[in-house]
């Protein structure tokens, strides 16, 4: 059976750098999950790209069939925006293998929907010091660099992925991401491990 890999990680451990590149491996041949939201897309974004736009009508549909694995609501200045994960046609083969990233909620809850056995966690860590200065690289790079929020996303993940979390959540394996290509293959090696 396939299984779907969810990748986690605290911001900037490099979860979307290595996404990218694992997909691109054809060796794993992963598919990608495209998670759900009812944001308001924005300019440059295509529906089923990025993300499946939705209403709230749409979503309560979603929600009345029992389909909806996993949701987090975020109170913005622009109103609650949701975003979710669906039991929709993109992960009906069960001989495919999936990849997407994921909160630790998100991932106990698709275990719990899926069963342990299909869905594989992938830990991503960066020591604190060097993240937070890849964090800044990062933000630097931006037309508007907003540093308030990095910052408060640095001083949450300490509590979204405490160590008791993890331990609740049993995640002992992790992948330390100093070296970039060292990590994509470990993780690739892992994968391949994994495969029936
Ligand atoms: N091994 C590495 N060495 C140096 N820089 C790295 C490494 N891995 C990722 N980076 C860089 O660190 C920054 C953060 O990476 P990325 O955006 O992939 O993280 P992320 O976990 O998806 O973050 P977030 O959850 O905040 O979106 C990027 O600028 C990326 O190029």
């Amino acid at each position: 059976m396939g299984k779907i890999y969810c990748m986690m990680g605290k911001s900037s451990t490099g979860k979307d750098t290595l996404y990218k590149m694992l997909l691109e491996d054809g060796a794993l041949s992963l598919k990608k999950i495209i998670p759900y939201t009812t944001r308001p897309m924005r300019r440059g974004e295509t529906d089923g790209v990025e993300y499946y736009f939705c209403g709230e009508k749409e979503l309560s549909g979603l929600l009345e069939q029992g389909k909806v694995i996993e949701l987090r609501a975020y109170d913005t200045v622009q109103g609650v925006w949701k975003y979710f994960t669906v039991d929709d046609h993109q992960i009906q083969d069960l001989r495919q293998n999936y990849l997407l990233i994921g909160t630790l909620e998100a991932y106990g809850k698709l275990r719990d929907y899926f069963g342990k056995e299909r869905v594989v966690p992938i830990y991503i860590e960066v020591e604190d010091g060097i993240r937070l200065e890849r964090a800044i690289g990062r933000e630097r790079q931006q037309r508007e660099p907003h540093y308030e929020e990095m910052c408060r996303r640095f001083l949450a993940d300490a509590a979204d992925f405490s160590e008791e979390k993890l331990l609740d959540a049993q995640i002992t394996m992790r992948f330390v991401n100093d070296d970039l290509k060292q990590t994509e293959e470990n993780i690739r090696d892992y994968i391949l491990s994994q495969n029936d």
